[in-house]
This record gives structure tokens, sequence and C-alpha cells, in this order.
């Protein structure tokens, strides 16, 4: 479903990511791994549009996406939800989710139940401005958000961070549930044990370079232990 290959970016003249390649497939959950400042962040960005590749190129389902901007990826079916949740303060959880929905352009007004049936919590927040929400309910939104455009592709970055145990559950839960559906999912996760409990695939980035990759199971090794650890 993605496929990212050789690429470099950066900040200005800040190279951060080299030659990284990593796939993702329909039904399965990818997990991207590694230390604090590595480049998961620059990565995901990188998939989503939000910043130019440099060098190599980002496939879609078939298609270079490479120089596609982020609103035509949300369309093609990339669901991005980032670090912080990049909710809309002001408005509604309702409204949060709607306009997302909307702005997708690809899935029709059925989808926000879908998502509220994967996140019950959500349902007697409507009306609450996403800017009072805690840092758990802000995170389902942030997932929400991404399902409602009907995603091919979903991109998460670290969605249990610092996330009280119960909720991490739940959104374990859901991300379980989507990829059963046949979403590929892309997930950065810095937690070993949410990544052993959910990953399908792993790619461990240490200095902006993929310095493992295989099924979860290969995390059971050691050296790739050693990569991630802080
Ligand atoms: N907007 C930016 N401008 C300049 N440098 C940046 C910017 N964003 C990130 N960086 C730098 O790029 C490098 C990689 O950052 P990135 O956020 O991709 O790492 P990460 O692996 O996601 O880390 P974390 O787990 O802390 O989120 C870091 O050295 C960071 O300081």
């Amino acid at each position: 479903m993605l496929e990212v290959d050789g690429v470099c970016a950066g900040y200005g003249r800040a190279q951060v990511l080299f030659d990284v390649s990593v796939r993702a497939e329909s039904g399965a959950v990818t997990c991207v791994m590694g230390r604090n400042g590595v480049g998961k962040t620059t990565l995901l960005n990188t998939v989503a549009g939000l910043l130019p590749a440099t060098a190599g190129r980002v496939v879609l389902d078939g298609a270079d996406i490479t120089r596609a901007r982020p609103h035509r990826r949300v369309r093609d079916g990339i669901g991005y939800a980032p670090q912080g949740h990049g909710t809309f303060a002001p408005m509604t959880v309702a409204e949060n989710i709607s306009v997302a929905r909307e702005a997708a352009g690809r899935a029709g007004p059925e989808a926000v139940e879908e998502a509220l049936e994967l996140f019950p919590r959500l349902r007697p927040l409507l009306d609450r401005r996403a800017g009072f929400l805690s840092g758990g309910q802000a995170q389902q939104l942030a997932i929400a958000r991404a399902l409602v455009t009907a995603p091919k592709l979903l991109v998460l970055d670290e969605p249990t961070e610092g996330i009280q145990p119960s909720i991490v559950a739940e959104i374990e839960e859901v991300i379980r549930t989507v990829a059963e559906r046949g979403v590929a999912v892309l997930l950065v996760e810095q937690y070993m044990d949410v990544a052993l409990r959910l990953a399908d695939e792993v790619a461990v980035i240490d200095a902006g370079r993929v310095v493992h990759s295989g099924p979860r199971t290969s995390l059971e090794d050691g050296e790739a232990q050693k990569l991630i650890a802080i």
C-alpha cells in the first residue's frame, strides 16, 4: 500500500533522513521505532506531505505521490494523527470531526457514526471544545479525525504517549480493529510493550537511517532492542 523508497529529508541544510525505505501493507500494523530525535516524526511528515522529500519516492497504492500536496494525499487516502494531536482547540469535538470528513471528501456522513462507535467516550463530549479535552480524549479525537477521512493508510505519531493505561488499551484495540478492516497502519511508537502487542512489522530508525526491519518477532532479538533502549 505504502512504499517509502530511499527517502532523504530535513530542515534547511540539516539533513535528518538518509535513504530511508519503509513499507506498510494493507491489513497490517507497521511500527516505526527509535530513540528521541532520530527522525521518526520527520518520516511521517514526509509521508503526509508536510515536508518535502529531497530524494527518493513515496508511493501510495502504486501512484507516485512524492510531490503531492498534503490535502491531495488526504484525498488519496492518507489519514494522519500527528504528535500533539493537531486538533482545532476552539472548535467542538463534533466540528473537528465533521471538518476533517468534509475536507477529505472521501467518506459520507456515516463515517462519523463509525468513528464514534470505535471511540464511544467521544460521544458525550461532542459539544465540548477540543481545547478542554484531557490528553487521552484529545488523542482519541485526533485518531477519530483521521478515521473519518476513510483512509487506506492511517498514520499515527506516538498515540499512546503520556496517556493513562486504560485509554492506551482502548486506543490499541481501535488500531487493531482498523487494521483488521484492511487499512494499512503506520505507527510511530516508542514503547516496546505496545509495539510487541500491536506490530506486524517493525522498522527501527537510528540517526536518520533504518538500522533494523523485520517482523515483530525480530524485536525479541537483543541487538534490535539495544537500538531502541533510551
Ligand atoms: N521544524 C524543525 N526544524 C528544524 N529541525 C527540526 C524540526 N523538527 C525536528 N527537527 C530536528 O530533526 C531531528 C529529528 O526530529 P524528529 O521529530 O523527526 O525525531 P523523532 O524521532 O520523531 O523524535 P521524538 O521521539 O522526540 O518525537 C531532531 O534533531 C530535531 O531536533
